[in-house]
Order: C-alpha cells, then structure tokens, then sequence
C-alpha cells in the first residue's frame, strides 16, 4: 500500500487541514499520516483561534513517521509560523522526502489569515523550493508575485514569475476567478491548463487542501505531474458536484463521492 504523509492544521469542523487530507488519501485505497502544525478552532463560518504546536514537537512527529512508515509523497498545508517551518525544511531534507506537494496555505476560504508575515519569507525561502510542486490560489498567487491576478493571461505571468523564483512547477488554482474554474500547471515549458465547469455550489471548504492530497496520493502512485493533476482535479470536481450542504457558511466537500 502506498503511504502519503499530509504535514498541516487540524480543522476540527472536519472539512478543511488534517481532516481533508486523511479523507482524501484513505479514499484513495493509501495509507494516511499526519504531522500536525497546529490546531485550530474553526467552522464553515470562519476560523476563530489558532493554537501552534512547537516546532521541536513537530520535528519530534516528522522523525516519527520517517524513521519507521517511510511516506511515498508529502503534502504540506497550513505552516503557521517561521521555526515551524525550517524545522520541517530541515528533516524533509534530512530524510530526503520525495514527491512534495507544498500548499501555501496563507488565508482560509472564509477569509481569515492563517500565515504571519514572517512566516510567509519562511515558507517562500525554504519550503518552496522543495516542492515538486507548489499549489497557490489566486490570492496566494497575488502575494507570491506581488502582481493583481485577474485573467487567465495573469495567471500564466504569475506562474512562470513564481516558479522561476522556486525553481519548481506551479500550479495556480483559478477557483477564485469568474467563470469555468481554471487550473494553470507550468513546469518549465509550455503551461498547461486544466478546466472544469464551474459548479455552482457555495460549500468550497477545504477545496484546496483536498486537491493538493490527491495529487499527492496521484504522485505516490507513480503518475507523472501533469496526469496527477489531472486525475487530482476530476476527484476535487466530483467531491464538489456531489452537492453536500453543512453548515452555516461555506460547508465542506463529499470526499467520499470523488472515487
Ligand atoms: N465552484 C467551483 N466549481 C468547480 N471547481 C472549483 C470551484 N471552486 C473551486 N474549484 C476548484 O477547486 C480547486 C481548489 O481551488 P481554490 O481556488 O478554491 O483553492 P483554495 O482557495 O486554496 O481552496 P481552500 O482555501 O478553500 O482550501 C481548483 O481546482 C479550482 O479550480
Ligand atoms: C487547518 C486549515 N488548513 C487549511 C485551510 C484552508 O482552507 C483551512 N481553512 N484550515
């Protein structure tokens, strides 16, 4: 069975961090871990406190894993602040993790931010660059390039501006554009678009944290980049359409339709 480590906040409401990315991997037939930045208190209407773990207690959860279920991919989401974030730069290097996904996590869906500003120059310095690849929204976009995102020819700006800064592939998530939701993977060359219909569905909780494990899990099955996001993207959509409605703001996915 492959195994796939997501290293990221718990969402106790269940729809977003930790939570997401167990659903997403164990639907995906692989084995789960999680290394737990930090916990937080929030719901489909917002995000409401933020407690950190220490970043030695981190560590101590990443020598865990490593030393005895190797992990076949890693996803990173939500890493809070900036000692967190070298401790994991450093042992992802000292175990020489593969097939890195880094979701710069930096605002909530409902808006709230989840990133200090330190912590940003952090992330952008050491946990970027060992992304096979790194999964900005629109806005995290808008502050990785530090340029308004507003079109699809922005967005591909954006991406070769970005990915030259971190020397990996990009992939800028279009869900917070009008019209089809249009993804857009630069690797190098030619950019590549993925385009799904918009589904007209306000329960987005969690849609990124979800898309950045699947491709994960496509990449611990040994899919090469851009076919893991495609396979990514067609299980991120059907969880969506699926149409589950909790909550009293923008509630979660159906992570059990997508497969
Ligand atoms: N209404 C929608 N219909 C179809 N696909 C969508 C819709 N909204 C978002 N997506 C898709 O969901 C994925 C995640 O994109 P999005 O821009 O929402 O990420 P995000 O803001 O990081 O998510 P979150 O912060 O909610 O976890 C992308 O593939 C995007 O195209
Ligand atoms: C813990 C956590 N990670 C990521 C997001 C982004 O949606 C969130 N809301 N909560």
């Amino acid at each position: 069975m492959k195994k796939v480590l997501t290293i990221a906040g718990s969402d106790c409401s269940g729809g977003a961090g930790i939570q997401a990315d167990i659903k997403t991997i164990t639907v995906h037939g692989m084995y789960a871990m999680s290394v737990i930045t930090a916990l937080t208190a929030q719901n489909t209407t917002g995000v409401y406190g933020i407690f950190e773990a220490a970043p030695e207690f981190v560590g101590q959860q990443m020598d865990c894993v490593f030393s005895d279920i190797r992990p076949d991919a890693v996803k990173i989401g939500m890493v809070s602040n900036a000692d967190i974030i070298r401790v994991i730069a450093r042992k992802l290097r000292e175990y020489a993790a593969e097939n890195i996904v880094v979701d710069p996590v930096m605002v909530s869906t409902s808006g709230s931010a989840l990133l200090s500003p330190a912590a940003q120059e952090a992330l952008v310095e050491e946990l970027l660059p060992m992304g096979r690849v790194i999964t900005p929204n629109i806005p995290e976009a808008e502050a990785l390039c530090g340029k308004k995102i507003e079109n699809r020819r922005d967005m591909r700006r954006a991406a070769e501006s970005i990915g030259e800064k971190t020397g990996g592939a990009v992939l800028i998530k279009g869900g917070h554009l009008e019209g089809e939701a249009c993804d857009l993977l630069w690797d190098g060359g030619e950019p590549c678009w993925f385009i799904a219909p918009r589904i007209e569905n306000p329960n987005t909780h969690g849609t990124g944290c979800t898309l950045s494990s699947a491709i994960a899990c496509a990449l611990a099955a040994g899919y090469p980049l851009g076919e893991a996001v495609k396979r990514a993207k067609a299980y991120l959509t059907k969880a969506l359409k699926a149409g589950l409605d909790l909550g009293k703001g923008s509630g979660p996915l159906n992570h059990m339709a997508g497969v």
